[in-house]
């Protein structure tokens, strides 16, 4: 066995305890409003050297998930291992964020608020988030004195398109892409190195949205 090949053998103990931190994400994601309707995908990266995601299986109720629904892919969003269910949809988005983000855990989620700001500010491919305490949930800040863009991305059915749109940002170091970004009127994509730090980003974004939409509406 050359050491690539030992390298992504993923140990059973490793892929189940993935698998169930992504079933607790995915109740918690459905029980918020943010993965309504099968809506969302998630992703954990077991091994960056060869690239090993255990990605959630398309067209899953994310409050239903159970640690089957997902799927072993590597760096060219293919599945692993014979007989797999189909991956997300959006699998190359999550192979770009692991690979040029280095994200340890990705969390895509469809709410409310994050799809009306995203059509508000579309035309303008941004939307700012500043001055809020809750912006020190997002890794390294350390101030509410601060202000965050957030990129946002025409909505499109060419997930390759988009996801070679997005590796060209965040290889060219774009800070609208560093914590996370909105799709037109989609939902939103935020990661971290860790599958509970990326929930902490995906809270504090939605509850930053959910901030910016009321204000317009007040
Ligand atoms: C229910 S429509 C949402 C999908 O089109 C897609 O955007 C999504 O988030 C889930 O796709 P999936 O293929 O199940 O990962
Ligand atoms: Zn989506």
């Amino acid at each position: 066995m050359d050491s690539a090949t030992a390298a992504a053998e993923i140990s059973p103990a490793a892929r189940l305890a993935a698998a169930e931190g992504l079933v607790a994400i995915g109740a918690q994601m459905h029980a918020a409003g943010w993965s309504r309707a099968t809506s969302s995908n998630y992703s954990v990266r077991l091994s960056a050297d060869p690239l090993r995601l255990l990605v959630t299986a398309s067209g899953k109720h994310k409050d239903r998930l159970t640690t089957d629904d997902f799927v072993l892919i590597d760096e060219s969003g293919g599945a692993v291992e014979p007989d797999a269910l189909k991956s997300s949809a959006e699998t190359m988005l999550h192979v770009v964020l692991a690979r040029d983000a280095g994200a340890g855990a990705i969390v895509h989620t469809h709410s409310v608020w994050g799809t009306l700001l995203s059509d508000i500010h579309g035309p303008e491919g941004v939307v700012t988030l500043a001055g809020y305490e809750m912006l020190k949930a997002l890794p390294g800040i350390k101030t509410h004195d601060t202000a965050v863009d957030i990129a946002i991305f025409p909505n499109t059915q060419d997930i390759d398109a988009l996801a070679a749109e997005l590796s060209d940002r965040l290889k060219a170091g774009d800070d609208a892409v560093r914590y996370g970004f909105l799709i037109n009127k989609h939902g939103l994509y935020t990661w971290a190195d860790q599958l509970d730090s990326a929930r902490a980003c995906v809270e504090a974004l939605e509850f930053l949205f959910e901030c910016e939409g009321r204000r317009l509406k007040l």
